[in-house]
């Protein structure tokens, strides 16, 4: 039985736990999320992890096997650094957060100095393995668009920027290096931070944001050329009707990552 924690509990959170309730070989013990949040936190738990412990930190008095974070960008300096220094293994999906300056670095090193690992889970996209393998013999380019309904850039710079409940086609509302969009748009563009940290590193990597009132998916785009040869892949997928923001993808990559370290075999 493995026992996990987890950092955040909003749209991905919930998902994950309602696909993995039947799982015996998983077991929730802890959430964690901010003060503000505890209370609904707990009524979200009620019908699908009861037993699981509610705080605005880490209990490691009842020390996790697993910690998977599910939370947003500042949550790797709040929760995940201090768990990988106490040596527990963390899964993370807020790729996004590794472009501020230093951060990365600090990760690593706690992740040393506890004894332990921590995993960038592929989240909203796929062909990592492809990419990150594609690496060793050298990239020379990395070219990545991500496009969402209009509705899905609300609250971001975007909208300060464009009307985008008047957007009649799709519209580009960034181009610029994967590093910079990451930071600007932290809940948008984890995946431009994955592919760059698997290929061509955060500066070097193009990115493309765009709003497209014409469509209901979250169509992420990639190109990668090297010595290996090249791919392009493309995958729509289905947000979450919790948060247009994030694909239902990424609640699946948490799940496989989770049963792959449960599990006697994993793929
Ligand atoms: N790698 C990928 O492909 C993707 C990564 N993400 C990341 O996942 C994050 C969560 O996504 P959703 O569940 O859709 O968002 P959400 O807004 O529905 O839920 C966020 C949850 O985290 C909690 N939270 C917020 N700040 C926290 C903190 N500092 N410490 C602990 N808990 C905190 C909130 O209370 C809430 O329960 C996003 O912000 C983004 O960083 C999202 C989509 C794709
Ligand atoms: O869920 C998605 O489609 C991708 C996403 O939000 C991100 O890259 O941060």
């Amino acid at each position: 039985m493995l026992h996990i924690a987890m950092i955040g509990c909003g749209a991905i959170g919930l998902s994950v736990l309602e696909l993995l309730k039947d799982d015996r070989d998983l077991a929730l013990d802890q959430v964690v999320v901010p003060a503000g949040h505890l209370d609904q936190a707990r009524q979200r738990l009620a019908g699908i992890a009861a037993q699981a412990r509610v705080g605005e930190a880490l209990d490691y008095a009842r020390r996790p096997d697993l910690l998977v974070e599910c939370a947003g960008h500042a949550a790797l300096a709040e929760h995940v650094i201090p768990a990988l220094e106490r040596g527990i293994p963390c899964l993370l999906v807020s790729i996004g957060a590794l472009s501020e300056d230093g951060l990365a670095a600090r990760l690593e090193d706690a992740a040393r100095r506890g004894g332990t690992r921590v995993e960038l889970l592929s989240g909203a996209i796929g062909g990592i393995d492809a990419l990150a393998a594609a690496r060793v013999a050298g990239l020379d380019s990395v070219v990545y668009s991500g496009r969402k309904p209009s509705r899905a850039w609300k609250g971001t710079p975007a909208d300060e920027r464009f009307d985008l409940d008047g957007l009649t086609e799709p519209t580009v509302i960034f181009e610029g290096s994967a590093r910079e969009a990451s930071s600007r748009y932290p809940k948008n563009a984890n995946v431009a931070a994955t592919l760059s940290l698997a290929g061509l590193g955060l500066d070097a990597t193009r990115v493309r944001l765009i709003a497209d009132p014409t469509s209901e998916e979250n169509v992420h785009h990639y190109q990668a050329r090297g010595a290996f040869g090249e791919f392009e892949m493309t995958l729509r997928g289905k947000p979450l009707a919790a948060n247009p923001k994030t694909s239902m993808l990424t609640v699946l990559s948490i799940v496989r990552a989770l049963g792959n370290h449960a599990h006697a075999v994993s793929i």
